[in-house]
């Protein structure tokens, strides 16, 4: 049997400087998708399918540009944070790590944003 979800299991110190990071939320959707659908909103929603998580996550970054454009900052930053959560949960049902984020980001960083556009091919 796995251990009760208890928040403590993942409240970070932040007071100490201990970030609460995107590794921890993955950490938690896939806990959480283990759990009973019935106390979890995340097994729930992984239950319904990859496309019912992404409709979520189109929402969410439908509000986050409404709340960017003309929301206060705390909306925006309860926006984003539905954002990443939900982006996270579609992450986890196409079984897709968050390392394998980083590491494409990683790849990125020797290559500034505009020599990467000037470098595509012209249609
Ligand atoms: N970070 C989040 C998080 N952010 C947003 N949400 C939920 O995302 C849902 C979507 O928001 P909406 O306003 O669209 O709600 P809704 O219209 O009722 O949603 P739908 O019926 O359309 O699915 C809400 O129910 C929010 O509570 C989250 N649910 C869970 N987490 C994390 O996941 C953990 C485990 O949660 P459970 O899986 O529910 O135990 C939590 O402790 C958090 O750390």
């Amino acid at each position: 049997m796995s251990e009760p979800f208890t928040s403590e299991t993942f409240t970070r110190d932040t007071a100490a400087g201990d970030a609460f990071t995107l590794a921890d939320l993955e950490a938690i959707i896939a806990a959480r998708a283990g759990a009973d659908a019935g106390a979890s909103y995340t097994r729930s929603l992984l239950d319904k399918g990859v496309a019912k998580c992404a409709q979520k996550l189109g929402e969410e970054a439908v509000e986050s540009v409404i709340a960017a454009v003309s929301g206060s900052r705390e909306e925006l930053v309860s926006e984003t944070s539905d954002l990443l959560y939900h982006l996270m949960v579609v992450l986890r049902a196409r079984g897709v790590a968050l390392s394998e984020i980083q590491a494409e980001l990683a790849r990125r960083t020797g290559q500034s944003g505009l020599a990467e556009k000037a470098s595509r091919p012209q249609s």
